[in-house]
């Protein structure tokens, strides 16, 4: 009993201790499913998922990341499945974490948060750590996981990656798309200016835009089309921002999102019947001979659908790839540089000066050619997207057959987490886009202390895509408007908590009081 009581009492007092507690997807405290298991003890029926918001920090001594120095290795026994400690790394200093494991029911994931790690599991590993852990939520909502993003390492994958970097996603199909971006950019700032002097919801908007250049790059949708994926998208997005890997179904998951049109067929037309109706009206578009100059995502798709080497359901699954990958991550960066520059409004002025210097004289068109004097501009994309990586910790990997690290034993299967920012900046916190002034980083992963998009050969292959459609959105916002905090609040004040989902919003949306500066030509 003594003994029962103390191991029970110790680990309480530590969860209530360090941590906040806050209920997943927004749901209330009161909705917690408390239904019993069944078994030899009263278990509960439903794993206790819960967010931790870390409240007083942990000290050195509690951390997980290394094995504990006073407990000799010979005489601890892991479990079948972890990474057992072959060798003993050198002591590193508190706080950094470089490796770190985490066992959730019967799933083990690896964080790896030093760029030395990184190293071995995007370089000396790639191959091996080139897999996708399979989800349910991916197999049921992406077609048994076929995409680009969600099928595991093999030929499969390798023909997709090559249709995707050689025509989807290519130089030339990003720069054919440079309309659609214009036009959608030139929509949303005129929507913004119609409300000059009142608060403005930039985020909802922001989404809408990059959501509109996705879906007109991908198929030639009809507007309703548009609003009703929308609506389904930003559902199934917080769906996939759980990473249950196997003990929840995906009707169980939007049971728990109770707005979720998954949950009920009668509610809403699901995803699929909506791709379906895209497929039918792009084919029908290409037998009348329609548009023909335009080829978007979905023309290329069905040609390899044509050929046989992809059936419907892959095209489908390639065209969920687009909207999950491509819409949240160009929102949030925009989102997150907005919020940035309205808190630091020195730098906001600079980025300012430097658009109206380039396009004042261009007639105010905000031209994609000149985007390479943009230098500031693209300082700031970079420090962003280095303070607030849209996928923190990448994409999940999976690795196909056990290996080593540094001494660690990485058994198969362990699902790894690779962090983008490992290395600790100076004032890390702090937004400071001339800090690439001096350090030269570029996108493409060749230097793994800067891994926004990702490295390897899972790196993301829509990185010009993405920053295309930041780049033009932010340079329009920064152009025409000036910008006021609402209810007479500082610019200090703007809060900037993040959100909880597959990528890192803003907790609350953006909302500001634009002023038209330089009015539309
Ligand atoms: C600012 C914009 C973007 C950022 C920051 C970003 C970031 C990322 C990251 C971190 C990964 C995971 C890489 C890894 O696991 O190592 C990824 C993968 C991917 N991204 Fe992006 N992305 C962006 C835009 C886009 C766009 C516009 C598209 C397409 C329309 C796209 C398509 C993909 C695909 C298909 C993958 C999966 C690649 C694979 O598994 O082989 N991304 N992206």
């Amino acid at each position: 009993m003594l003994f029962g009581l103390a191991n029970v009492e110790l680990p309480l007092a530590m969860l209530l201790y360090h941590f906040d507690w806050e209920m997943p997807n927004g749901m209330k405290y009161e909705e917690l499913d408390m239904t019993e298991g069944f078994g030899a003890t009263v278990h509960r029926k439903h794993h206790l998922c819960l967010i931790p918001i870390v409240n007083r920090p942990l000290q050195s001594k509690e951390l997980l990341t290394h094995p504990r120095p006073q407990t000799p290795p010979s005489h601890r026994q892991p479990p079948p499945h972890a990474p057992r400690l072959l060798r003993p790394p050198p002591p590193v200093p508190f706080p950094r974490r470089p490796l770190m494991r985490l066992q959730l029911g019967e799933l083990h994931f690896l964080i790896v948060s030093s760029t030395e790690f990184a190293k071995e599991v995007m370089r000396t590993h790639d191959t091996n750590f080139a897999n996708r852990p399979q989800m349910l939520a991916t197999e049921e909502l992406a077609y048994d996981s076929t995409g680009i993003t969600t099928s595991p390492h093999g030929d499969y994958w390798r023909h997709l990656r090559k249709i995707c970097t050689v025509e989807l996603l290519s130089a030339r199909r990003v720069r054919s798309f440079r309309g659609i971006r214009e036009e959608e950019s030139m929509n949303m700032c005129q929507w913004i200016a119609s409300r000059q002097g009142s608060a403005v919801d930039l985020s909802e908007r922001l989404y809408m835009l990059s959501f509109n250049v996705i879906v007109r790059a991908a198929v030639k949708a009809k507007a309703e089309h548009c609003e009703m994926m929308i609506s389904i998208f930003m559902e199934s997005i917080k769906l996939f921002g759980i990473h249950d890997g196997g003990s929840l179904s995906i009707r169980q998951i939007a049971a728990v999102n109770h707005r979720s049109p998954v949950q009920d067929p009668s509610d809403a037309p699901q995803l699929d019947e909506v791709l379906d109706s895209m497929i039918e009206q792009q084919r029908a578009a290409a037998d009348d001979g329609d548009d023909a100059k335009f080829e978007g995502f979905l023309d290329i798709l069905l040609k390899y659908e044509k050929d046989g080497t992809l059936t419907t359901d892959n095209v489908k699954a390639v065209l969920l790839d687009m909207f999950f990958a491509g819409t949240d991550t160009s929102t949030t960066t925009i989102e997150w540089a907005m919020s940035e520059l309205i808190r630091n409004p020195s730098k906001l002025i600079k980025a300012q000066q430097e658009v109206k210097k380039v396009f004042d004289s261009e007639g105010s068109h905000i031209d994609e050619e000149k985007f390479h004097d943009l230098k500031y501009l693209k300082l700031i994309i970079k420090e962003t997207l280095r303070l607030h990586p849209p996928a923190p910790l990448l994409f999940p990997k999976l690795n196909s057959q056990r290996c080593e690290i540094n001494g660690y034993e990485i058994p198969a299967g362990t699902r790894v987490m690779v962090n983008a920012c490992p290395e600790y900046w100076n004032d890390p916190e702090m937004f400071i886009p001339e800090r690439f002034e001096e350090r030269s980083l570029d996108f493409n992963g060749s230097n793994l202390e800067y891994i926004p998009f990702g490295a390897g050969r899972r790196i993301c292959p829509g990185m010009l895509f993405g920053l295309a459609n930041v780049e033009h959105p932010l340079a329009m916002l920064l152009y025409h408007f000036d910008w006021e905090m609402p209810n007479g609040m500082k610019a200090e004040e703007l809060d900037m908590t993040e959100g909880f989902g597959a990528g890192v919003h803003r907790k609350h949306p953006l909302r500001l009081i634009p002023i038209v500066n330089r009015p539309f030509a």
